[in-house]
């Protein structure tokens, strides 16, 4: 898809940040272009410091590139307008524990500029939509992790955001949890709403993305649609039961020698992310 077509597009940006005392720069992110269509769900994978919270902080307008061009709904991510339709949740967000869930929303609605009517309506909604009506006027700080978890979900949507920037939304939650912010994200995705999320639970993520990129030390190694990715990638499974690898190579010989074809399935997201890590180590190594 063109740049100019992307909700999210990256041309080309690097960035560099210089080590203090030590006279050196550290390149996080080099020559990354990646376009992010309206209405996908779209997941930076990659391994500690490859890059991918360099790269929602250039999103959401909180560094600039020390090369290249960022643009959020063809804008500048500084630019007003693009902010107002954006939303980000934090891995771990910090409320005040003193607060109700009821006086957050009213909180974070005055800073996004809602009206005080539509403030009390969107409050409400969210958090009865998050299952919290019969905590709205509790203080978070009794609230449980799932309860913040959900509460983080309602405000995140305050102000019906058109982009929601999601940083490891799946860390540190158990499975009900995930499958939690797999249904949010789904939500999302039939509201119409482009989702970008970081993580580096592959497994999770494959069931919850249509589109990845992958980020070794700055680099993109790979982006698009996860079927396509799958398709491509070259490490497939022969999905067999209770044989070892000489009667699996029997079996394709025999099957080979009827004619017939074995049954392959593509490979998983974990494949494809070690495969591709593996060979860009790989290729750095190499003189
Ligand atoms: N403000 C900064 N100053 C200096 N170096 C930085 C700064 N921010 C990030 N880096 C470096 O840039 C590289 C990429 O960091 P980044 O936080 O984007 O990676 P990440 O993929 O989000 O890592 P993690 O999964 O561990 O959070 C790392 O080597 C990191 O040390």
């Amino acid at each position: 898809m063109e740049p100019s077509k992307s909700v999210i597009a990256l041309e080309s940006v690097t960035k560099d940040f210089s080590l203090a005392g030590k006279g050196r720069v550290l390149r996080a992110l080099d020559k990354v272009s990646l376009s992010i269509p309206a209405n996908s769900v779209f997941g930076l994978l990659g391994p500690n410091g490859s890059g991918k919270s360099t790269t929602i902080r250039l999103i959401l307008g909180l560094c600039k590139p020390s090369s290249g061009c960022v643009k959020v709904l063809g804008s500048d991510p500084l630019d007003a307008n693009a902010r107002r339709k954006m939303a980000y949740l934090p891995d771990s967000p910090h409320y005040h524990r003193f607060l109700t869930a009821r006086e957050l929303m009213r909180f974070f609605g005055k800073l996004i500029g809602l009206n005080s009517k539509l403030r009390e309506i969107s409050s409400r909604d969210l958090l009865v939509r998050f299952g919290l009506e019969e905590a709205m006027d509790r203080r978070i700080g009794t609230f449980s992790k799932g309860m913040l978890q959900r509460l983080g979900f309602a405000q995140a949507l305050l102000g019906d955001p058109e982009v929601i920037v999601l940083d490891e939304p799946t860390a540190g939650v158990d499975p009900v949890g995930t499958s939690l912010v797999g249904e949010f994200v789904g939500q999302l995705k039939k509201d119409g709403k482009t989702v970008v999320l970081s993580s580096h639970s592959l497994a999770q993520l494959e069931g919850i993305c249509d589109r990845i990129g992958i980020l070794n030390k700055g680099r993109l190694l790979a982006s698009g649609l996860v079927s396509d990715l799958l398709k491509d990638d070259k490490a497939q499974n022969l999905r067999v039961e209770g044989l070892d690898t000489e009667s699996i190579q029997g079996l394709r010989d025999y099957v080979e020698s009827k004619g017939g074809n074995l049954e392959f399935c593509n490979g998983s997201l974990e494949d494809l992310f070690r495969n591709l890590v593996a060979k860009d180590e790989k290729e750095r190594l190499a003189p």
